[in-house]
C-alpha cells in the first residue's frame, strides 16, 4: 500500500523525497495568483477570504491523502453463522477530482465482495470509496485501489468494484459533452475467474442505469 503523501518511490539507485508540503501562507498565496490569472482582483471585498476559503476546501477534497485503506479496513467480523455469499454495497455516492484538470468527478461506485470467514462493517467499504477518492485520480486507478486494498487486507475469495461517473473536464471545458458516463470496473478472485458470478454482481448493480450528471 502507497503511504499517505508519498506519491513516488525510492529506487535503490535514487532515493525519492516525498514533496515538502507548503505552508498555509504559501497555499493561499498560490490562490491569489490564480485569482490575478483568471483576470480578477485578490484585493476586492469578494475575494479577500477566497485564498484562505480555498485552502480549507482542499483540505476536505484531498483528505484521503491522510487517510489509510488498510486501517480502516483492520477490524473485521468472524461471528458470521457461515455466510458466504456475496456481499453488494451499491450507489456509494462518490466525489473525486481529475488529476489532470483538478476539477470534479462525480458518481457513484459499487463494491462487493465475496466473504471467506470474515465480513468487515459495510461503512468501512464506503470509507475505503473515500479515502481513494478524495485525492487527485483517474477513475481506472481509483477503482484499481478501491479494489486491491478491500482484497489485500480483508483477503475475501473475491472483490468487484465498478465505478460509474461524470468527469466535469468533458462537460464543463474541453470536449463539452454532458452526459457521457465513463464506467470502469476492477473483478479479483472468483469474481474475475466466474462468469456467472460477475453476471450476478452486474444484474444487483444494474450498471446501465442513468449516471449522475457531472
Ligand atoms: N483515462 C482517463 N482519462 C481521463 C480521466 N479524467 C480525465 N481524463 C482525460 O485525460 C486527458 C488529458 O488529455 P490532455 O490532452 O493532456 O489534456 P487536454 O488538452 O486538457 O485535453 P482535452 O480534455 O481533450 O481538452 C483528457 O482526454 C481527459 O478527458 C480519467 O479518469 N481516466
Ligand atoms: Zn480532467
Amino acid at each position: 500500500m502507497t503511504p499517505a503523501r508519498k506519491p513516488t518511490q525510492p529506487t535503490a539507485t535514487s532515493p525519492v523525497e516525498a514533496p515538502r508540503r507548503p505552508s498555509r501562507a504559501e497555499a493561499e498565496a498560490a490562490v491569489r495568483t490564480l485569482l490575478l490569472w483568471a483576470g480578477d482582483d485578490p484585493e476586492r471585498e469578494g475575494l479577500l477570504d477566497t485564498p484562505a476559503r480555498v485552502a480549507r476546501a482542499y483540505e476536505e477534497f484531498f483528505s484521503g491523502y491522510a487517510e489509510d485503506p488498510v486501517e480502516l479496513l483492520a477490524r473485521s467480523f468472524a461471528e458470521t453463522d457461515g455466510y458466504d455469499e456475496m456481499v453488494v454495497l451499491r450507489d456509494i455516492r462518490l466525489e473525486s477530482h481529475c488529476e489532470h484538470h483538478m476539477v470534479p468527478i462525480i458518481g457513484r461506485a459499487h463494491v462487493a465482495y465475496l466473504p471467506a470467514g470474515r465480513v468487515v462493517g459495510i461503512s468501512k467499504l464506503a470509507r475505503v470509496v473515500e479515502a481513494y477518492s478524495r485525492r487527485l485520480q483517474i477513475q481506472e486507478k481509483l477503482t484499481a485501489q478501491i479494489a486491491n486494498s478491500i482484497q489485500e487486507v480483508l483477503q475475501p475469495r473475491g472483490v468487484a468494484v465498478v465505478i460509474e461517473a461524470g468527469h466535469q473536464c468533458m462537460t464543463t471545458r474541453g470536449v463539452h459533452k454532458p452526459g457521457v458516463a465513463m464506467i470502469t470496473s476492477r473483478m479479483l478472485g472468483e469474481f474475475r475467474s466466474d462468469a456467472s458470478l460477475r453476471r450476478e454482481f452486474l444484474a444487483m448493480v444494474n450498471s446501465g442505469r442513468p449516471v449522475p450528471e457531472a
